[in-house]
């Protein structure tokens, strides 16, 4: 379970944030809505330990993550989060097999080529493992961005715009992949966007002004 509560950010003297509190169960997701400029990317850098916060907290089944030294603060990011960015970023002298086990490593968490094959065979791209992520379309990237994100089988998954540059087949994938593998894994999606036709998909969701 994920508990969001009070969360206070500000970037300098005329730009700061209050954001509303919220919770994500296991298996459960919650869509972040609001305009350009209102603080979503924002929120979801601090949901992922990149930005820390004035005040609040975030809790992943009651533990703490706010206010950890910069090393805890790194190794918790790495056990517990999974985060899938708008724009993917991999190792690009890795094969996309190493840039999945490299999730583990980061981790301290045992390097399982199992779990690497399996989700590429769920995702539908176990023909690419052997290939450098240069070689892989937007589309192949994403899915091997979602598969990285899920390597710790992490409580929450995060995922920044996941389709603001995809057709609306291609969103519906990509959406239906990561809500099935959250419920598969028993983790709380959050997914960020300004992406309108996600509105209608999720009951739970929160807006921000
Ligand atoms: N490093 C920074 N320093 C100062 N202001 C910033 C910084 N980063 C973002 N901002 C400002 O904070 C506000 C929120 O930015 P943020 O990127 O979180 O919005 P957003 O809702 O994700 O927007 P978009 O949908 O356009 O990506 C914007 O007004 C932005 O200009």
């Amino acid at each position: 379970m994920l508990t969001v509560s009070n969360l206070r950010f500000a970037y300098n003297n005329h730009k700061k944030f209050s954001f509303p509190s919220f919770s994500c169960a296991e298996g459960d997701a919650l869509l972040i809505l609001g305009n350009s400029g209102s603080g979503k990317t924002t929120l979801l850098h601090i949901l992922a330990l990149l930005l820390q916060p004035e005040s609040g907290s975030i809790q992943i089944n009651k533990q703490e993550f706010v206010g950890l030294t910069p090393r805890e603060t790194a190794k918790m990011r790495a056990r517990h989060l999974g985060i899938i960015y708008q724009k993917s970023h991999f190792v690009s002298s890795l094969t996309v097999l190493d840039n999945l086990i490299l999730a583990n490593y980061l981790a301290d968490k045992e390097l399982s080529k199992q779990r690497a094959s399996q989700l590429a065979e769920s995702l539908g791209f176990h023909e690419l493992l052997e290939k450098k992520t240069t070689l892989l379309s937007g589309g192949e990237q994403q899915r091997v961005s979602i598969a990285r994100a899920l390597m710790n089988n992490p409580e929450v998954i995060l995922a920044d715009e996941p389709t603001s540059n995809l057709d609306d087949e291609n969103c519906e994938k990509v959406i239906n992949l990561l809500e099935n593998q959250a419920k598969n894994i028993g983790a709380s999606l959050v997914i960020v966007t300004h992406d309108q036709r996600l509105k209608d998909k999720f009951s739970h969701k929160i807006i921000l002004s």
